[in-house]
């Protein structure tokens, strides 16, 4: 089935690097699900020693257990599972070495390579690293790095709007994660508080399922990527966009940060606005939404990151320099 270069060697579950995991995932993405099927053992590459292969194999259950997320604020019991753009993500643990990792399942009729080529090929401290990728039956398991703190999303639902300066931690992170996907035409798409996920010492985005990489200096696309709440008025207009929609997106999600709600919700209540592309498309940026006791450095950085007008927007780079990002140490 040509699968033979992977039953190679020491077995067909094998440390490798990034050439051998995209060339893997290529392989996935490029043999029907019925070849696949038929085989009896996982097969993958993993990146990384600290996730240990033993005769060739990584099983689930006995090489590394996968656990329902246990919850940071909430009880155990609620069993909550982040669900991505394209799948479940659970906890993992490698049984020898006892590194934990998200694991993000993906059913294999639901997978694209270009869901993990980005997040593959460009690596940066603010992104979500890929620590292998693994076939088991029909299910692709995606093996990260993991935001133990959960979701900034998980984060305001448990404990309410954040104050100034953890929102100021967090969208530096962001922006520099940012910062240097758009440094590579790359666009995120889809940057909203359940795709900022919490470590001890950093934020880093997650989920690339709807992430492209511009040819040119716009992306006409061919359907509507992101979550309506977060999205810019030039990206609902679907005439082409470019890597400033997430500047937009990362603004709108620190009004949800400041106010404990997404931008617009307050005002146009969901259960009568069954959408919000065309309040977004007439009245984008939600300026109104904005929290009475943001100071006004903050609300200058919202004002230039919300722009109507794409090209007049700051980029991620201008935000870093802004002044609301840098308070000094009396104003904290
Ligand atoms: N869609 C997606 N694609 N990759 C990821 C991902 C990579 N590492 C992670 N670490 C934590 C969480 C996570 C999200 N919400 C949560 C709520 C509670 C606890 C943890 C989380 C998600 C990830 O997520």
């Amino acid at each position: 089935h040509g699968l033979a270069p992977l039953a190679q060697g020491e077995g067909p579950v094998r440390y490798g690097n990034v050439a051998d995991m995209l060339s893997f995932i290529n392989l996935m993405s490029s043999t029907s699900t019925a070849t696949l099927s038929h085989l009896q053992e996982e097969m993958g590459v993993l990146l990384r020693t600290d996730m240990v292969i033993k005769e060739g194999r990584y099983r689930i259950d006995s090489d590394v257990t996968l656990f329902p997320w246990k919850l940071v604020y909430r009880n155990p019991g609620s069993g909550h599972i982040p669900k991505g753009s394209f799948g479940k993500v659970h906890l993992a643990q490698d049984a020898t070495t006892h590194k934990r990792m998200a694991c993000k399942l993906i059913p294999l009729e639901n997978f694209k390579a270009s869901d993990v080529e980005i997040q593959a090929r460009f690596r940066h401290e603010n992104i979500a690293e890929l620590f292998g990728v693994l076939l088991w039956g029909r299910t692709l398991h995606l093996f990260m790095e993991a935001g133990e703190g959960g979701s900034v999303l998980e984060k305001l639902e448990s404990c309410g709007p954040m104050r100034e300066f953890e929102i100021i931690w967090v969208a530096q992170q962001v922006l520099r994660g940012l910062e240097y996907l758009h440094g590579h035409n790359i666009i995120h798409h889809d940057v909203k508080p359940s795709n900022i996920v919490l470590m001890s010492d950093k934020a880093v985005l997650v989920d690339f399922g709807l992430t492209v990489q511009m040819t040119g200096d716009v992306y006409v696309p061919r359907d509507l990527r992101g979550t309506e709440m977060y999205m810019s008025p030039e990206l609902v207009l679907c005439r082409g966009h470019n890597t400033k929609t997430d500047v937009y997106s990362l603004g709108t999600s620190i009004v949800h940060m400041q106010t404990g709600s997404p931008p617009w919700v307050r005002r146009y209540p969901r259960s009568s606005y069954p959408s919000y592309l065309y309040i977004i498309h007439k009245k984008a940026p939600p300026l109104e939404d904005i929290s009475e006791d943001c100071s006004p450095a903050m609300k200058g950085l919202l004002q230039r990151a919300m722009d109507r007008v794409p090209s007049q927007r700051s980029s991620a780079t201008e935000l870093l320099h802004e002044e609301a990002l840098h308070p000094s140490r009396d104003e904290q």
